[in-house]
């Protein structure tokens, strides 16, 4: 092991490596007193952008908001050390591994099970929204599962992308008297703020895959037109040989999450609304595998000492956006 922090060295044994992401790698350690699996996520430095000052700052704003969440489909940080050139990050072992693999292993999942992550996936980022959370980077491979079975507990990560919403001056303008203020203010009132939208935006795509086992978007899926182009057309196909066995009300999730103006396109509660999502079975699965009434079958029971130091929203750089 490279210079590993000591203190890591000696509260872990790390073993070996069990997945590895664009930014660092993923291995198993066990917490030498407890002998519990855990995974150590290794971030190097110089992954996160350039300059030296905004690295540091949007890194330590990641680390805030892995700190501060507390929802059971979001991952959860046990420990955190840090070396010079690398951040060194326990979490939770989710032995499923990422949502990208297993979708890729079974090409399509079925419905049911597709329908049971996407629900999970919903509330992690109502959760998110609510704490005034915006992801910006949901993708299959930012979803884990915590075991190798159908029904499992999805947890997305990677909040390296993330922005934390904060009171805009244009919110403290709209308050004051307007005596003065120019008609666009307004206008463009209406349309600001709307910044979340990207995350209906990507689960739209990311359930699109689930179900269909291939993207909306991709090079070639029509001729002459770029990928960014299908994007900002909403231009997309549901081939019929994929779709065929999928239901109605699924596609009509999809194409109601993949509107290209945010302000038409299904919010996070809208979506859980949504007939495909009224599914009471599905649901009582869900919760009992989010909510486990007995604490020993709790995917991770959480460890009194996961302090989750509540972050200042104020403290971080909002999405001028909002
Ligand atoms: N990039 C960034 N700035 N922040 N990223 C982050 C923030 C810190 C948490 C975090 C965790 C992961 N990934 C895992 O945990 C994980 C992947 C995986 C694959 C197979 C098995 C297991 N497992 O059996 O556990 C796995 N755990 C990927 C990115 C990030």
């Amino acid at each position: 092991q490279s210079n590993l922090p000591k203190e890591l060295s000696e509260k872990y044994m790390i073993t070996k490596k069990i997945g590895v992401g664009v930014c660092g790698e993923v291995k198993l350690a066990f917490e030498r007193a407890t002998c519990k699996k855990v995974a150590l996520k290794t971030i190097n430095k110089k992954d996160f952008p350039a300059s030296v000052g905004t690295a540091t700052r949007s890194a330590e704003r990641e680390i805030q908001i892995l700190q501060k969440i507390d929802h059971p489909c979001l991952i959860k940080t046990k420990d955190f050390f840090q070396t010079d050139d690398s951040y060194y990050i326990v979490l939770e072992l989710m032995e499923g591994g990422e949502l990208y693999d297993r979708v890729k292993s079974k090409q399509q999942i079925k419905e049911p099970i597709a329908k049971l992550y996407f629900y999970q996936m919903l509330k992690a980022v109502e959760y998110l929204h609510n704490n005034g959370i915006i992801h910006r980077d949901l993708k299959p491979e930012n979803v884990l599962l915590s075991s190798h079975d159908d029904v499992c507990i999805i947890k997305i990560t990677d909040f390296n992308q993330s922005k934390i919403l904060e009171e805009s001056a244009l919110m403290r303008t709209l308050c004051g008297t307007p005596t003065y203020l120019a008609p666009e203010v307004f206008t463009d009132a209406v349309t600001v703020g709307y910044s979340r939208a990207v995350d209906a935006w990507s689960l739209g795509v990311v359930l699109f895959v689930c179900l269909a086992g291939y993207p909306p978007f991709y090079p070639n899926a029509r001729i002459g037109l770029s990928v960014s182009d299908q994007i900002t057309q909403g231009i997309y196909t549901f081939i019929p040989s994929k779709w065929d066995g999928i239901s109605d009300d699924a596609k009509d999730v999809v194409k109601k999450l993949l509107r290209v103006d945010p302000n038409a396109r299904l919010t996070i509660e809208e979506a859980l609304q949504h007939p495909w999502l009224m599914d009471e079975a599905m649901k009582e699965t869900a919760e009992g595998i989010m909510y486990p009434k007995d604490p020993g079958d709790a995917d991770a029971t959480a460890d009194p000492g996961d302090a989750d130091a509540t972050a200042d929203p104020g403290d971080a750089t909002a999405d001028p956006g909002d």
